[in-house]
């Protein structure tokens, strides 16, 4: 068996998107931009970066347009979404993020209703802020942080488990499963009361050249760019063959498949028979006869 037929090439021709060259309107849209705008604006109120990132990418698809905030205030990257990612090789991910400039990171998982890695969250950025040379301390001092991040990764969630977690208090942002559910930026949210600490969530914005197709798979494969503008069977066909790639055979076994395969159509149609998700069609014949 080859270990798979997807490729580069052939995706760029099927989606009709070239990630590395043109820009494409639909993954940038206005609100994105609107966004970074607002967020600029804010920059100024702000005492801390947080920036989400999704754990299973560590070093793929983050947005440059943020490096220049990240340059002026304490930042801090969450990889968010742990409980999906393989961390066995955490201090490798840290190490290699390192090596890129970025020193302090947290690993969590917004879903878990008493997770200890959120809890970490508002000691850490803290004492990035209390060590930063902009810092004056002062008696009624309150934080404030900014959260930023692609669309998807878990900002919202972030802010929810937080209040959860400091306040004992229920969602004040909107989630969702698809990405661009956050569309403008918010007014502050408290999170903490001692300290005080407020944040600022912003819409997910994507950068507006994705820097190659890989990456740009990647994003999807994460839902970080809607299905339909990449073509669900392609994402399908790049998650057969980065699992190929990684020997990871899981759903070999799971789909009860004969074995490892690199033909996307037949793992699909054997997942649909398996899972009972077929359907009878009406074979039409004689057409253009
Ligand atoms: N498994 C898992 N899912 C998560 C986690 N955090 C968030 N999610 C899910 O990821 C999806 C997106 O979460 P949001 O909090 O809406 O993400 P966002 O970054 O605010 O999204 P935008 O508004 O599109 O920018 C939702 O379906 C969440 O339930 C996590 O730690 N683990």
């Amino acid at each position: 068996m080859r270990l798979s037929s997807w490729s580069l090439s052939s995706a760029v021709f099927r989606t009709g998107f070239d990630f590395g060259q043109r820009e494409v309107a639909h993954w940038f849209p206005g609100h994105m931009a609107k966004g970074i705008k607002q967020m600029r604006a804010s920059l100024r109120k702000v005492d801390c970066i947080v920036e989400i990132h999704d754990a299973r990418i560590p070093f793929s698809g983050r947005n440059p347009l943020f490096q220049e905030s990240l340059d002026v205030r304490p930042h801090l990257l969450v990889l968010n979404k742990m409980d999906l990612a393989d961390i066995s090789n955490k201090w490798a991910i840290l190490k290699q993020l390192e090596r890129d400039g970025v020193k302090n990171v947290l690993f969590t998982d917004c879903l878990r209703q008493r997770d200890e890695s959120v809890k970490k969250l508002v000691p850490l950025v803290t004492q990035l802020i209390e060590s930063s040379p902009r810092f004056h301390r002062d008696e009624d001092r309150s934080y404030c942080l900014m959260v930023i991040g692609v669309p998807n990764v878990g900002k919202s969630s972030l802010i929810n488990a937080l209040r959860r977690i400091n306040l004992r208090k229920g969602k004040a942002s909107k989630v969702g499963g698809e990405p661009g559910i956050t569309k403008a930026v918010l007014t502050k949210i408290q999170v903490c009361e001692r300290p005080p600490v407020y944040l600022l969530d912003t819409p997910g914005v994507l950068p507006p050249k994705i820097q190659n197709i890989e990456t740009g798979m990647k994003l999807a494969l994460c839902g970080t760019i809607l299905d339909h503008l990449v073509g669900e069977d392609i994402i399908a066909d790049y998650l057969l063959y980065s699992l190929n790639r990684l020997q990871r055979f899981g759903y070999v076994e799971k789909y009860e498949l004969e074995g490892p395969c690199d033909d996307i159509q037949h793992v699909l149609k054997s997942i649909a028979v398996k899972l009972g998700k077929t359907q009878r069609v009406k074979a039409i014949t004689g057409i253009g006869e």
